[in-house]
């Protein structure tokens, strides 16, 4: 069953970064390849860097999709909020992709502090998705702090190394089935996407992928393919692994030769 995010369908399960591109025009044609369900903007990241200005939120109104703002670069519960609030005002939405980043190393969210601006963040009328680790306890605390969607991680931000925990990501799968879940970050290449939608995540969230790919609108285009055959195959009940072979080709009937 699809899920909505905040009372929200999106028209895909993919949703796409709209950083690192090697220009305005290939993150366009990326976008359009893609057709994702929203796009992510790094609020900060923009206005800090190269790419700041009208030209920039031009080009992203002009993509007609969804924004979901994001606070990526914040450390601090602080800075997040500073930045949410930021969004709101240029974007004129409430939802807010929620990063507090705690380690430098592999860029690991902070989840004391993202449970702490969640709860502020969200106290204020904002729609929070927060980026988070598969942790179920963390989990409980950012739903009770009033976040109605979680984005664990599959792996470290821009690694590509897709699902690192399938463990972790199937358990809270299992624990949280009406929560909307997104997996976010460390996606490489369009099977991590597939199989996370097979696992019965609601939705991907990826940048790197797409930007940094030799041609990023043909890769885009194998993304939005992938989160559709990995949620078709979700409705369609897969198989459970088996520890044993088990013969696919029947015996009987069989020529006997002597
Ligand atoms: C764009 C954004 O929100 C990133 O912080 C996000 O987590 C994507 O990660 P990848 O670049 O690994 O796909």
């Amino acid at each position: 069953m699809t899920k909505s995010f905040y009372g929200t369908t999106l028209s895909s399960p993919l949703m796409l970064g709209t950083a690192q591109y090697p220009s305005p025009d290939i993150l366009r044609d990326a976008v359009k390849a893609a057709q994702p369900g929203v796009v992510t903007v790094s609020l900060r990241r923009e206005s800090a860097g190269e790419r700041a200005g009208q030209a920039f939120w031009d080009l992203i109104q002009e993509l007609g999709v969804p924004v979901l703002p994001n606070t990526a670069g914040c450390h601090t519960v602080k800075e997040a909020v500073t930045t949410a609030h930021m969004a709101r005002e240029v974007f004129g939405t409430e939802w807010i992709k929620l990063e507090v980043i705690g380690e430098l190393d592999t860029l690991q969210p902070d989840v004391f502090g993202l449970v702490e601006a969640a709860r502020v963040l969200a106290e204020d009328g904002f729609k929070v998705f927060p980026y988070t680790t598969e942790d179920l306890v963390v989990a409980e605390r950012l739903l009770a702090a009033g976040c109605e969607v979680l984005m664990p991680w599959g792996a470290p931000i821009g690694s590509g190394k897709g699902l690192n925990n399938v463990f972790g990501l199937r358990a809270l799968r299992a624990h949280f089935p009406d929560v909307p879940l997104v997996v976010d970050a460390g996606i490489g290449v369009p099977s991590h996407a597939a199989q996370a939608l097979e696992l019965g995540y609601d939705a991907v969230l990826l940048n790197t992928a797409v930007a940094k790919a030799g041609d990023p609108a043909r890769m885009a285009e194998a993304f939005r393919l992938a989160v559709q055959a990995g949620a078709l195959a979700r409705t369609a009940d897969p198989m459970e692994e088996r520890d044993m072979a088990v013969p696919s080709t029947p015996v009987a009937g069989k020529a006997m030769l002597a």
